[in-house]
């Protein structure tokens, strides 16, 4: 059911708006879609674990590896089941941790991700999206792959968070100081990325009013407006992701974030992204990036982990959402290009063997 007008009179209150249609609240959701024991326990081992890696108490390297978006839960799903073989493989040297992501912050304008438009026809089904997205956390933490996604809209989180072992806040909402409320209060270890200028100070801010308590507006479990007074998250960090000016992921910059990351107080170990501004969103580029950064992390950077986009089948497919998801090409990126699934599994095995030399170098 839609409704109009809320408050205020027909001149001057939403006069840009043409329905507000009522969700469900979070506590029901959940309430279809609940959590098992088994399967929370899974998250918040997961999420310690990664606390473990970036503090370097865990020596293995955070690699999160996943489709730029699921748009094709069946596909995800499957590229999932793959991607546990692969990180079981890899247990000793990688926490690898799924990207599940169902938001995507455009440029301009664009398909906004599974939660916002699930039948990929701009019909928005923001209900069956929340549905989805939880449905599917649920599946690929049962396949005993971590899940990891970008926070987007500041209500959403509350249908899906209590199943992602890491999260990110996106070069576009970097600098947001609603984001980084957000972030304050989220559960898991926070990454924020550079802006897509490139600058670093903004995650650097973020990661600081981040991790100090904050109130601002939300939404409850109930769905009711609440104030939310949070205690803050001590598990944020920086993810470098490359920018205007080109990419940040050499060895100078990963020094120079790593030492402003001390000045700040925080852990000062990095995330790299191998895609974005450090490929110029070119797939074939990203494979090159990603074997350098393990040249890097075998050389002992303080690099604790890497981002790789990565889906069934190489590099990326144009959607147009008037005419639906009919005749895309299955496990294919819809939004950035990807690596491939072969060439996924080589990146995997040079990052494992980098983590490897690296600690046969510190053991002498
Ligand atoms: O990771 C995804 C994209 O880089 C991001 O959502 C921006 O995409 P766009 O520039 O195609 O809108
Ligand atoms: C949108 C993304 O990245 P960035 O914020 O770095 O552009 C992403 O990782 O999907």
């Amino acid at each position: 059911m839609t409704s109009t007008r809320t408050t205020g009179t027909d001149t001057t209150s939403d006069v840009h708006v043409a329905a507000f249609t009522p969700l469900p609240s979070p506590a029901s959701v959940a309430a279809d879609l609940p959590v098992d024991h088994e399967r929370a326990a899974f998250v918040a081992r997961t999420r310690d674990e990664v606390r473990a890696v970036m503090t370097r108490a865990d020596d293995r390297l955070l690699a999160v590896v996943g489709p730029c978006s699921i748009h094709d839960p069946a596909a995800g799903l499957d590229y999932a089941a793959r991607l546990a073989r692969e990180a079981r493989r890899h247990r000793e040297d990688l926490l690898v941790v799924m990207r599940t992501y169902f938001e995507k912050p455009r440029t301009t304008v664009g398909w906004k991700g599974l939660i916002n438009d699930p039948h990929l026809d701009g019909s928005h089904d923001i209900e069956a999206g929340l549905r989805l997205a939880r449905a599917f956390l649920r599946d690929v933490t049962a396949l005993g792959v971590p899940c990891g996604t970008e926070f987007l809209e500041p209500i959403s989180p509350q249908y899906t968070a209590d199943l992602v072992a890491w999260g990110a806040i996106g070069a576009r909402t970097t600098e947001s100081q609603i984001h980084r409320q957000l972030a304050s209060g989220l559960s898991m270890p926070i990454g924020f990325k550079n802006g897509t200028d490139g600058g670093l100070q903004v995650a650097l801010d973020a990661a600081v009013a981040a991790a100090a308590p904050q109130s601002f507006l939300g939404i409850g479990a109930d769905g009711r407006a609440s104030l939310v007074t949070t205690t803050g998250n001590p598990d944020t960090s920086v993810i470098l992701r490359g920018g205007a000016d080109g990419p940040n992921y050499a060895t100078e910059h990963v020094l120079a974030a790593s030492r402003m990351l001390a000045d700040a107080g925080l852990v000062d170990r990095v995330v790299v992204d191998a895609s974005h501004g450090n490929s110029g969103k070119d797939h074939v580029r990203q494979a090159r990036v990603a074997a350098e950064l393990a040249e890097q992390v075998a050389a002992d950077e303080p690099i604790a982990g890497l981002m790789l986009e990565s889906h069934l089948v190489a590099g990326a497919q144009p959607l147009d959402v008037t005419a639906g998801p009919a005749g895309l090409v299955y496990g294919q990126s819809v939004t950035d290009a990807c690596l491939g699934w072969e060439a996924t599994v080589e990146a995997l095995d040079v990052l494992a063997e980098a983590v490897s030399e690296r600690r046969a170098r510190a053991r002498g």
